[in-house]
């Protein structure tokens, strides 16, 4: 990434992280940095664990083995609710609800950036026009733009992101890219899993490999 030293503060440091489900091994033993400003590729074969391990950062997974700082610090989920954002396979939106009354909820829960609104946002993100329309009738790649609005809108600086290329035109694609760019030059990070070719950075990124 153009805007990461190699001496930004590391944000988030996992030692030896393993998961296991019904005593098998998912993944692990895992380390791995994350710096201010740093997007990491999270690489690994299909079951690998890449959505496991994205999904524990979350919080919705408890981990098994392993340590987490945050800063330096432990890492404590609940005292770091709003640091993370995490935008999965399913997009943690609300069908009946329209794009607008999702980002709302979600703002209330999290607050706004500095200087970011829900229309102002929505219109960045290519949905004008369809802010009020209910999420279950908007297109796939409209549903995604709609996810991928909360990562404008609110506060988190680690941004956890499973296929966020999936569904995407071309223009969708060079967005994602784009915020990317502009969370990292904010010194914002984020952990990024993709099938299809990735050119978020224009370099070579971070690596985080589920196998050694
Ligand atoms: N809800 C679940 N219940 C039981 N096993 C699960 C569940 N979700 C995932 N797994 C298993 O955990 C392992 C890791 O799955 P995960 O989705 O994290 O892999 P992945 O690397 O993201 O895969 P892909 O590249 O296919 O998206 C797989 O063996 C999978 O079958």
């Amino acid at each position: 990434m153009t805007h990461l030293s190699a001496t930004a503060p590391i944000l988030l440091e996992a030692r030896g992280l393993a998961f296991y489900r019904q005593d098998e091994p998912v993944f692990g033993p895992l380390d791995f940095r994350l710096r201010e400003g740093e997007v990491a590729l999270v690489e690994g074969d299909n079951g690998s664990g890449k959505t496991t391990l994205l999904r524990i950062l979350a919080g919705l997974l408890h981990l098994d083995e392993g340590a987490l700082s945050w800063r330096g610090q432990p890492w404590r989920r609940i005292e770091h609710l709003g640091d993370t954002l995490f935008l999965g396979h399913h997009l943690g939106l609300k069908g009946d609800l329209s794009a607008r009354e999702n980002l709302a909820v979600a703002a209330g829960t999290y607050g706004t950036r500095e200087g970011r609104d829900v229309a102002g946002v929505l219109s960045s993100i290519g949905l004008a026009g369809y802010e009020d329309e209910p999420v279950r009738r908007l297109s796939a790649g409209q549903k995604k733009r709609a996810a991928l609005a909360r990562l404008l809108l609110l506060p988190a600086t680690l941004w956890l992101l499973d296929e966020p290329y999936a569904n995407l035109d071309r223009t969708g694609i060079e967005l994602v890219n784009r915020l990317l760019a502009e969370h990292s030059a904010e010194g914002g990070a984020a952990l990024v899993t993709s099938h299809g070719a990735v050119s978020f950075l224009g370099g070579e990124p971070t690596r985080v490999r589920m196998h050694a």
